[in-house]
């Protein structure tokens, strides 16, 4: 069976990636809920969709396939098994159950289905709904002032993150905070039901094992080895799990994984934001996080009897040049290692590139210092624009989720 997902890299040639472009849901982002949210600014939907909109002419431009993960929600969502299966567990998964969850379906019964999925992303505000009888749910909401009945999903543009393709399969994503978990839903019943997808694939881990894991954290460095961060946002035991499926299907050809831990805080809440792969020998890195080489780093592989063994580093180089069989790696510093500038352009998602090819990235115009910096070492660089779309903490690696990459040469 030929996969519907093949990604046994960061760098192979892109040919096809799941985006979303964003909609009313980054404008019903308020100060009140901003933080919950994961936003630090509420973006100007106007400009982001054109900033999205060059960002995805661009990937075309270039030969790649843009797949917008909320058209495939609407192909599934024809059929109303899926339809009504969908509602309700989504109702469901916000606590919408009996009575109430069956007056909200009524009035998505009203809704087109592209409408009922603008609906889904960008929110329900509680006018929109009269509860036959309400529970003390229903009427409360989780914050003093609650104008949503289902919130919206303002992080969904950073598709890269509710699941993760590697090799011919992926993880779903059990998200770690609310405010993403009914992304990595969406994903699922893609996966399950989108002709495209469904029965094609494999899904090395789902949404309801109890570890948290983000895409975010999930770097295919090539088609034996991943590297995964230790974050805010991605558990020891779920790299745990992943190995052991990864080490154990005999569908995955995945034979090492470096845990990398790194700071857990907001501005780092992800490995690709301090971290990323740009060409065979070649990467950005926050130098914030290298610790003067005394970085907690550990390989995983297979032991004997389906056991993990577990090797400690401390260098990021060093360890990069072993599981890669290199001898000599290209670590580029985010902001040129300049004081200011380094953590100013990591801020602004200045080491979350995107590589289209080997050595070919895309990335934010704003982060001029690194731009520069990777030109100089020959990577040739596209920028996109990043007033608006930067504001929501990701760029753009955390903007795209490759389904489809060419292999790339073996060293
Ligand atoms: N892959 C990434 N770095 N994604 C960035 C996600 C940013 C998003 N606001 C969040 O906090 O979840």
């Amino acid at each position: 069976m030929k996969s519907a997902i093949e990604v046994n890299s960061e760098i192979g040639r892109l040919k096809s990636v799941l985006m979303h472009r964003p909609g009313k849901e980054i404008e019903n982002v308020i100060p009140d809920t901003m933080k919950q949210m994961l936003f630090d600014d509420i973006p100007f939907q106007k400009i982001a969709d054109k900033e999205h909109d060059y960002f995805t002419n661009l990937l075309r431009n270039h030969g790649v396939e843009v797949v917008y993960i909320e058209d495939l929600l609407e192909d599934i969502l024809q059929k109303d098994d899926v339809r009504d299966d969908f509602e309700s567990t989504y109702l469901n998964e916000h606590y919408y159950q009996g009575s109430s969850a069956e007056d909200i379906k009524q009035y998505f019964e009203t809704l087109s289905i592209h409408d009922l999925v603008s609906t889904i992303y960008a929110g329900l505000r509680r006018e929109k709904i009269h509860f036959t009888h309400p529970s003390l749910h229903d009427v409360a909401g989780t914050n003093a002032f609650d104008p949503f009945l289902l919130d919206p999903l303002p992080n969904a543009y950073f598709t890269r993150d509710p699941q993760a393709s590697m090799g011919s399969g992926l993880t779903i994503n059990h998200m770690t905070f609310e405010a993403r978990r009914p992304e990595s839903l969406i994903t699922e019943y893609v996966m399950k039901y989108h002709p495209r997808f469904a029965g094609k694939i494999n899904v090395w881990l789902d949404r309801y094992n109890d570890a948290r894991i983000e895409g975010g954290d999930e770097l295919v460095l090539n088609d034996h080895v991943v590297a995964i961060g230790c974050s805010q946002r991605t558990s020891t035991r779920s790299i745990e799990k992943l190995a052991h499926k990864l080490f154990e299907d005999p569908n995955s050809h995945f034979d090492t994984i470096v845990a990398v831990q790194i700071p857990h805080n907001h501005a780092m809440m992800h490995l690709d934001t301090v971290f990323t792969m740009v060409n065979y020998d070649q990467f950005t890195v926050y130098p914030g996080i290298m610790n003067g080489g005394k970085m907690n780093i550990n390989i995983l592989h297979p032991g004997k009897d389906n056991t993990i063994n577990l090797e400690h580093r401390t260098s990021l180089p060093d360890t990069l040049k072993e599981v890669l069989g290199l001898s000599e790696i290209d670590l580029m510093e985010t902001g040129n290692g300049d004081p200011v500038a380094a953590p100013r352009e990591q801020w602004n998602d200045g080491s979350n590139n995107l590589a289209i090819a080997p050595g070919e990235v895309v990335t934010y115009d704003r982060n001029t210092v690194t731009i520069d910096l990777m030109r100089k070492h020959g990577i040739t660089v596209h920028e996109i624009y990043s007033s608006e779309l930067s504001r929501g903490r990701g760029g753009a690696r955390c903007m795209s989720q490759p389904i489809i990459r060419e292999p790339i040469e073996k060293n």
